[in-house]
Formats: structure tokens, C-alpha cells, sequence
């Protein structure tokens, strides 16, 4: 598939941009008309820019309100075009994209429609440029795709074609499958963009509030499907109108975009693959989906498959040596009830268990940082896979260099800065505490590190040290981790979590806090028997700042790790027992839940004297602490009764208020 973006998604100048969408791997770029107007490059320099970065011109854009005018209006139309013409000729460029008129528009008529737009076809033909007709979905008259094909269909000129926008179609609500009626060769071009449902006027939607294909709502899979079934094989290529990536990061920006075609042309495939064996949604054979990527015109390249994970393997928090903070943190551990299981045998690298909760503590981090999230493992069936897909996704690799006798872990940073560890097994906890030498992978070192995964011993030493608790807890495990997301980058977050590591995004929700709306996004697995394998919760706000370092942003973020236990009650006291400092509730929340919920009083008793929170949905109950926070860091202790599936949500504006009390001195 020839991936293509708009010079309109990007922040700086054209030459900027041309450089970025050709670093990030496109292969061709729109031009705005304002990139062009506004840049000091002559049109000259901008053609031998792009043929020098390998990046094809593919089309000159928009030119506004050409048809459905008067006679006189058409004659200064024609005249105002070839103007444009000429200067696609000095660029190099052989499509312009016109526009269904919004503004002139004063004659509603199909017939009228056909001819003025034969006659720009047959001037673009004497410059060598074919004129592609799209559907604004607040055209005057015509703002439907269909009805821009008849009229493309009408006028009959090996020059005028249609462009279709995925916006234009889908924030209308029209119904893809006639894609596959329109011959593919009068298909001139793709435009793609996601966006979130929203009800709002469609044009400020489209302004404002596109996104990346896997970042909204859209089913882009499907509608590219009916493109590819049509018989088009050109540019498929992202226009994305953005407050938030114009001002963003050129570069990020464009491996954003990036991963969002290939994840786009990846789904295509395996939308084309399911409908071809009949299984619906079910996942299609490699067979299928090797066929359905060459079955079209349009090849579709596919990805290595992987598996939702069926866990979370364990959570890092980095904290600087020796650092009073850090030393805050052990005894956090310590009075939550997690047991140290010792030192790394060759880093200043801790870790500690709850049940099956790991938390590693490194503290390799520089002095003056606050303790931060820096680690994420995901359990997954084949690490090697996993990695190769989130490299072809473009995400990027962690470097680690192996040292003898240490596990080989596949991991890459998420947009934050997280690191995502792709783990098979726990084989690698035999690397901490003093019994290292007998641990599994103690003699399978080699000076170059590598090995292939199932070469490696059966792992079962590690699974048993690492699942036995301290302190009679009962079972434990990570019940779900919450990351801040800076603003910049929560819709690439999105994207990265879905497309690398195949979590599902839902519905997001605003929380209120006293510094302002949190924007809280629930990233998860299936629902199944048992509870979610891995719920990830990314909270995006305001002021939340990007630094590629993470403990060098302010402490005004909060993140953490969610602990689930049988017997929260009894786990709270035992908390209590051992001086863990808890998140203060205010009474009035107690007050409150009581006229909601009309609790027993001696149940309502034991909540107000732990500090405890409490919520209920259709399935069963929540009950829920938080401990006071080390830097960005604290912790949460969860009970799921009779499958509760949510967060304690109604709880959340709670946390934030005597959060932001505490880090305010009140
Ligand atoms: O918002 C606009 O004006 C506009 C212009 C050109 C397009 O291709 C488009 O989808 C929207
Ligand atoms: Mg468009």
C-alpha cells in the first residue's frame, strides 16, 4: 500500500515536514496550499527537496469552490485554476484535489455540476494534471461521496476522478459498501483520518478534532476494505486536522502517523480475511490472511500476529540510590506487605513480591529525580514476535546490553517513556536474592547473550519463588497500573497500546480534580471468566509534561500500581498494623456513600475507620485504598467482589482532592 500524509497533520515548516514524513518512511506527501504560500522555497527547490528524500508529490490541495456557480464565476474559476496548474507543473505535481463548494455555491444542479467540472478537467489535461472531487461533508450541495461519483461518472473525462475522505463519509454516517460500485481507475485518491464520535457541527469537528487511524472511533478497516475490493491501488494517505500534532513534535508526530497506516493496512488485511473465510470477527489462519494481503490491486503488508497478554508480569519504579526517597519506598513495600526477595546479582536493582505482584525497585536513576513508573512487564506467548511487530510499528527498542547469565528480555518504550518488557515467563526473578547460582538460567550465559527462547530451561524455579508470599497475604497480583500521559502524546499512547500490544480501548472519562479535568483512559483485555488479564488505565492532563526523562517532570502527576487481594479488610488492617501510611478520606464521602448506597453501619464503620473506598456496577462490588505517595508514585490496594469490572471511577475525584491537598501543604 502507498502510505501518503498531508503536509496539514504536521507542525513546522514545509521543509520540515517534508523531511519528517520522509524520516518516518512515507511514501508520498499532500501539499497545502498555505505550506507552500507561506514557505521561502521556490517551487523548483521544493521538487528537487522531495525527489532528493525519495518522497513522492502526490497531491496539491484544495483548490475551493469551483463548481456550482454562474457562468461568469466559472469563466474567473477556470482562469484561477490554471494558475494552479502552472504552478503543479513547476512542482512536479500531476493531481490537485478540488473541493465540493461551501462558499459560491448558488445553483443546485447535477447537470451544470458535470460540465463545469468537465471543463477543468479538459485544462488540467492541456497541464498534464488530473482534478480529484471530494465530497466536503458540509458541502453546499454536494456533500455526499456517492453523489460526487455520479457527478465524476457524468462528466466523463479521463481527467476528473473522486477523492474519498474517510471524514467526509463517516462523520455523515454514509454507508461504505457502494465504495466497491465506484470503478476503482476514477478513484483518484485516499484520504484517511480517525476521529472520536463526537455531536458537534461537522466542520468544527473536522478541524479540530481528527486523529490518527486507530486513535478515534472510525471503522477504517472496513472502509478501506471496500477501497481495496474497488480495484484502487494509489496513495492511501492521512489528512488530519489537529490542534494538539500541529503543535507537537514534527518527528514523533510522523512515526505516529506512520504506525497508524501500517496498524490501518495491517486491519484492512485482516478485515478482508475474515469476511473472505466467513468467521466475522474471529482471528483469520496466517493462510487467510496471507491470501486476503495479495488478493487486490492494492498489496496490504501484514504484521507478525500476537495475542492480547494474558497478564502483568511486573511493575519497575526507578529511584535514585541511597536517596531519602527511595528508602521511603522499601518501607512502602515493606508495609504493604511485600517481601524483599534481594538484589539483582550484578545492578542496584531490587525486587519485591506480593503473592504474584513483582515490583522491581532500580535504582539506577540520577540523584535529584523523583521516584517515577519506569517499567512495565506484559506477559506474552512469544516475546521475539511481540517484539518484531512493535518494531515494525515503529516502536523502539530498549537497548540492553546482555550481560552473561542474564535473562534476554525483549522490550520498547512506550510514548511516555515507559518501558514495556515483553515477557514469557518469570525465569528472570532468579537473577535477584543470594541463591542466584541455583536459579534456572544460572548456566546458560554465552558472551553474546543470545539464545532463542525455547532453548532456555523450563522456567518453573523461578514461577515458584517468585509466586510464594510472606506473611500469609493469600493470593495477590497486579490488578491494573495507571499511567500520566502528557498531552502531546496521549492519542500516539492510545495507538502504541492498541496496535503493539492489541489492549482495547473504551469509552474515555473526564474526572474532575482540583487542578482540572482528567481525561482517564482504559486500555484493557477481554472480558473473560475471572477477571481481565491486564487493565491499563492512562490518565491524560493538561499539565502533565513531556520529558524524555520521566522523573525529571514535576511531581504534580500522579501514577500507580494496583494491588489485588482476597480479603481487602483484613489486608488493610494488617497495612494499619505495619504503619502504612494511607490516602486520608474525608468524612464526607462517607456521608455520601451512605445516602447512596444505604451500607450496613457496621460495614460504613469499617470503611471510615481504614480509609477505605467503596463502589459497586451491575456485577458486584469495589473496595479499594490508596497509600500516600512517594514522588509520582503510590500505590492502591483493590478487592473485586462478584466481577466487578470497573475502577472505582465515582472514587477518582476523591483521590485527586486530598492528593492535590497533600502536595499543597493542606
Ligand atoms: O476543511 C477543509 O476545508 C478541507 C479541505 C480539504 C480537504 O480534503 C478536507 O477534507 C477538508
Ligand atoms: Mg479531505
Amino acid at each position: 500500500m502507498r502510505t501518503g500524509i498531508a503536509t496539514v497533520c504536521l507542525s513546522g515548516t514545509l521543509e520540515e515536514k517534508l523531511r519528517a514524513a520522509a524520516k518516518a518512511g512515507f511514501g508520498g506527501i499532500e501539499i497545502f496550499e498555505t505550506d507552500l504560500v507561506t514557505s521561502p522555497l521556490s517551487p523548483e527547490h521544493v521538487r528537487a527537496l522531495a525527489a532528493d528524500l525519495g518522497l513522492g508529490l502526490d497531491l496539491y490541495q484544495p483548490f475551493r469552490d469551483f463548481d456550482s456557480v454562474p457562468e461568469e464565476l466559472y469563466r474567473a474559476n477556470l482562469r484561477r485554476a490554471e494558475a494552479k496548474f502552472r504552478l503543479m507543473g513547476r512542482l512536479g505535481m500531476d493531481t490537485v484535489l478540488v473541493c465540493s463548494n461551501v462558499g459560491t455555491a448558488s445553483i443546485d444542479d447535477d447537470a451544470l455540476r458535470a460540465e463545469q467540472l468537465h471543463g477543468l478537467a479538459e485544462l488540467a489535461a492541456r497541464h498534464g494534471v488530473k482534478v480529484a472531487y471530494e465530497a466536503l461533508a458540509w458541502g453546499t450541495y454536494v456533500n455526499d461521496y456517492e453523489h460526487a461519483a455520479r457527478i465524476v461518472a457524468d462528466a466523463d473525462h479521463p481527467n476528473l476522478g473522486t477523492c474519498l475522505d474517510t471524514f467526509h463519509i463517516l462523520s455523515r454516517g454514509w454507508d461504505t459498501e457502494p465504495i466497491e460500485k465506484i470503478p476503482g481507475e476514477k478513484i483518484f485518491f485516499v484520504q484517511v483520518a480517525d476521529a472520536p464520535k463526537l455531536s458537534m457541527d461537522v466542520l468544527s469537528w473536522s478541524r479540530h478534532y481528527r486523529v490518527f487511524p486507530g486513535e478515534g472511533q472510525f471503522d477504517l478497516p472496513k472502509f478501506l476494505g471496500h477501497v481495496a475490493r474497488a480495484g484502487y491501488n494509489g496513495p492511501v494517505s492521512l489528512e488530519v486536522f489537529n490542534d494538539t500534532f500541529r503543535q507537537a513534535d514534527v518527528e514523533r508526530t510522523a512515526v505516529d502517523a506512520m504506525r497508524s497506516l501500517i496498524w490501518l493496512e495491517e486491519r484492512t488485511a485482516r478485515h478482508l480475511a475474515a469476511e473472505a473465510a466467513g468467521t466475522g470477527s474471529g482471528a483469520p489462519s496466517p493462510a487467510e490472511l496471507a491470501r486476503a494481503s495479495r488478493a487486490y490491486a492494492m498489496p496490504l503488508t501484514t504484521l507478525p500476529q500476537v495475542a492480547p497478554p494474558t497478564g502483568i508480569n511486573f511493575a519497575e519504579v526507578i529511584s535514585a540510590d541511597g536517596a531519602p526517597r527511595t528508602a521511603e519506598l522499601e518501607r512502602l513495600l515493606a508495609q504493604l506487605g511485600f517481601a524483599s526477595r534481594g538484589e539483582h546479582r550484578t545492578k542496584p536493582v531490587s525486587l519485591w513480591t506480593l503473592g504474584d505482584a513483582r515490583i522491581v525497585l532500580n535504582r539506577q536513576q540520577a540523584r535529584g529525580l523523583e521516584p517515577a513508573i519506569s517499567a512495565l512487564g506484559f506477559d506474552v506467548e512469544d516475546g521475539v514476535a511481540a517484539a518484531a511487530r512493535a518494531v515494525q510499528l515503529r516502536a523502539v527498542p530498549v537497548p540492553r546490553p546482555s550481560q552473561a547469565n542474564e535473562e534476554i528480555l525483549q522490550a520498547v518504550n512506550a510514548p511516555d517513556g515507559t518501558e514495556v518488557f515483553l515477557c514469557e515467563d518469570t525465569r528472570w526473578v532468579a537473577e535477584f536474592g543470594e541463591d542466584q547460582a541455583d536459579g534456572p538460567a544460572a548456566d546458560e550465559g554465552t558472551d553474546d547473550g543470545e539464545r532463542s527462547p525455547s532453548s532456555a530451561g523450563t522456567g518453573s524455579a523461578g514461577q515458584t519463588s517468585a509466586g510464594q508470599t510472606s506473611g500469609g497475604a493469600g493470593t495477590a497480583r497486579i490488578d491494573h497500573i495507571n499511567l500520566a500521559q502528557p498531552w502531546q502524546h496521549f492519542d500516539e499512547a492510545v495507538l502504541f497500546y492498541s496496535s503493539v500490544l492489541a489492549l482495547t480501548p473504551e469509552a474515555s472519562q473526564d474526572v474532575s480534580s482540583p487542578s482540572g479535568l482528567v481525561r482517564s483512559q482504559v486500555m484493557q483485555t477481554a472480558d473473560r471468566p475471572g477477571g481481565r488479564a491486564v487493565r491499563l488505565a492512562l490518565n491524560l492532563a493538561p499539565w502533565i509534561q513531556s520529558d524524555s526523562v520521566k522523573g525529571a517532570r514535576t511531581d504534580t502527576f500522579q501514577e500507580h500500581v494496583a494491588i489485588e487481594v482476597d480479603d481487602l479488610v483484613a489486608h488493610a488492617r494488617a497495612c494499619r498494623g505495619r504503619g502504612l501510611p494511607f490516602l486520608p478520606i474525608p468524612e464526607n464521602y462517607y456521608e455520601d456513600l451512605d445516602a447512596r448506597y444505604d451500607l450496613e453501619p457496621a460495614f460504613l464503620a469499617t470503611l471510615r475507620e481504614l480509609d477505605l473506598l467503596y463502589d459497586r456496577d451491575a456485577r458486584g462490588a469495589f473496595l479499594h485504598f490508596y497509600t500516600a505517595s512517594v514522588g509520582s508514585v503510590f500505590f492502591e490496594v483493590v478487592q473485586r467482589l462478584g466481577g466487578y469490572d470497573g475502577f472505582g471511577a465515582p472514587n477518582a475525584p476523591v483521590r485527586h482532592a486530598v492528593q492535590h491537598a497533600a502536595r499543597h501543604g493542606g
